[in-house]
């Protein structure tokens, strides 16, 4: 497998690089920022890429936050996008779960391990839904809950899917409501399984790792809906129509979007180094994922 080319410094390198493509398709955590703080020249990257035509699409498996969400982050950090420009893992599981799934009622309620983003995008969807930020499950289990969920009664028969991403306030309480609709025979989704979160300049737990308590306890692990999954590419490529061979993927993770840009069978991978993956990772002597290009942090790309 080639050795994957070096850009950050080489001016020339850069703008033969930009030119193969037509289309980029941009990791959001990790790339364009750390949280609330955006790496130097990422807006202005955004809009050199824009003033040469190219067409952009975020692509994120961040299901916290919903593409109107991102919108607003978006302007908040003086970065020129549109909401219809992000392709969230909240809202890959939304349209599988709407339009690929179609699930018929009675058993078409989903119960949510996360945060507002999934249930906006469920809402988007005209899915109902349960659990999520429902402020009556943010508390600890008492014994009343072991005996109602244990015979069933606390359960709502509705719900058929039980679907899993980040959730900063995950507990034993909805731990065990996911796995008893687990248990009942509901379907086993993720917005995604990464297992960390680039935040602050460090590393915390991922949906991936929050999740995996339910994982262990069912047996098996959830089909995951962002990146790397192929049905996220095949929604993209579906909804904004481009040549995959003229499309590179911009990540910080070679397990998620390098593979993601990779099995897609894209023009290119650009790894960014200022999020989870380090060039140990693929500069290594038979290293499984390894991108096209690399460079240290976005900016770079301005030469
Ligand atoms: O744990 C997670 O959900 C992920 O670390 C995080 O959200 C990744 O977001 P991305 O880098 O795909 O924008
Ligand atoms: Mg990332």
């Amino acid at each position: 497998m080639s050795k994957p080319q070096y850009l950050t410094g080489d001016k020339a390198a850069i703008d033969a690089f930009i030119d193969k493509f037509d289309v980029f398709l941009f990791d959001c955590d990790g790339v364009l920022w750390s949280g609330e703080y955006l790496f130097p020249g990422t807006a202005e990257t955004i809009e050199m890429l824009r003033a040469k035509g190219k067409q952009l699409v975020f692509v994120t498996n961040n299901s916290t936050k919903s593409r109107a969400d991102y919108k607003k982050k978006f302007d908040s950090k003086g970065i020129t996008a549109s909401a219809e420009e992000v392709f969230g893992s909240s809202y890959s599981a939304a349209v599988y779960i709407s339009r690929i799934l179609k699930l018929q009622p009675p058993k078409n309620k989903v119960f949510v391990l996360g945060e507002t983003g999934i249930e906006q995008e469920l809402q988007a969807e005209n899915i109902p839904y349960i659990g999520g930020t429902d402020p009556a499950l943010r508390r600890d289990i008492d014994p009343s809950d072991f005996e109602h969920i244990g015979d069933g009664s606390a359960l709502d028969p509705n719900v058929g899917v039980v679907l899993a991403g980040l959730d900063f306030h995950i507990n034993y309480l909805k731990m065990s409501l996911a796995f008893a609709y687990l248990r009942k025979g509901a379907l086993y989704l993720a917005t995604n399984i990464d297992s960390t979160l680039p935040q602050a300049h460090s590393l915390f737990p991922g949906a991936g790792s929050v999740g995996a308590g339910v994982a262990k306890a069912f047996g098996k692990d959830p089909l995951a809906l962002g990146k790397p999954s192929q049905a996220m590419m095949d929604a993209i490529e579906g909804k904004f129509k481009f040549d995959r061979s003229k499309t590179c993927m911009v990540g910080d993770r070679l397990d998620t979007d390098i593979r993601f840009g990779i099995e897609g069978k894209l023009g290119g991978t650009l790894a960014v180094l200022t999020g989870v993956s380090a060039k140990e990772h693929f500069l290594a002597e038979g290293a499984e994922v390894v991108p096209t290009a690399y460079i240290d942090k976005l900016g770079d790309l301005l030469g």
